[in-house]
């Protein structure tokens, strides 16, 4: 597993509202192989998840993935942490669903014909090779958000963080997005409204205004939420 650590991080708003912090200051070492990441709207579920990859960096401490710190080593960061945003929108940039898989794919020294094939076969594995020469625009919400995850497993991070990964799937595409994501060797971490799928995880965190307000077993602290914090 990676080690994922973050010390005195703290978010601040963009200018001018500079003062107020989104998050923080939040330390925390995640070393478990599944770690959700639960709380109310607005709380700073995603901003925590966006600083693990380096998308959002800190306004003061450090995050460091395996020692490399998100601002000095990006792009080796970004390598290692693979991204699922919760709208495919912002992710998937290429006209077909094959040539989106195939762009994950370019660091990969392989031959124009090989890389097609690859994509073909990733794509097969969540049942979308039907749709490989489909246009991206006229898939469905949840085809989408499928072939996002596909492009997102492409790029084989070691890492991978899920921004709410089920909010366009019916209840079969979830649970097996859901089965997916909890079969993957990779160290995962999660954002989720879905209290299911969190207790399902090795440890979970409740974030609220901007704070850690329970850290411990995925179980505990989905009771911890629906008791206190919801
Ligand atoms: N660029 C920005 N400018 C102003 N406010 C922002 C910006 N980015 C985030 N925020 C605010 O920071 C807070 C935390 O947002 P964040 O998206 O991290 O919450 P969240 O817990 O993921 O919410 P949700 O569950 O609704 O997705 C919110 O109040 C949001 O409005």
């Amino acid at each position: 597993m990676a080690r994922i650590e973050l010390d005195g991080v703290t978010v601040a708003l963009p200018e001018p509202h500079r003062a107020k912090a989104i998050l923080g200051p939040v330390t925390a070492s995640l070393t478990e192989q599944r770690i959700a990441l639960i709380g109310p709207n607005g709380s700073g579920k995603s901003t925590f998840a966006r600083l693990l990859n380096g998308l959002t960096q800190p306004s003061s401490g450090s995050v460091l993935i395996d020692g490399l710190n998100t601002r000095k080593h990006s792009a080796a960061v970004r390598r290692r942490v693979g991204f699922l945003f919760s709208d495919p929108a912002a992710q998937l940039v290429m006209p077909t669903a094959a040539e989106d898989v195939a762009l994950s794919l370019r660091r990969r020294k392989l031959s124009k014909n090989e890389r097609r094939m690859e994509a073909h076969a990733w794509l097969a594995r969540f049942g979308l090779d039907h749709l490989a020469d489909v246009s991206v625009h006229s898939l469905s919400g949840g085809q989408r958000q499928l072939l996002a995850l596909t492009a997102a497993l492409a790029a084989e991070p070691n890492v991978l963080i899920a921004d709410e990964p089920t909010t366009l799937l019916d209840l079969r595409n979830t649970r097996r997005i859901g089965d997916y994501l909890f079969s993957l060797p990779q160290q995962l971490v999660i954002v989720t409204h879905d209290l299911e799928l969190a207790s399902r995880c090795d440890r979970a965190l409740v974030i609220d205004s901007g704070t850690i307000v329970f850290d411990g077993p995925a179980r505990a602290a989905t009771d911890y939420y629906q008791a206190v914090v919801a």
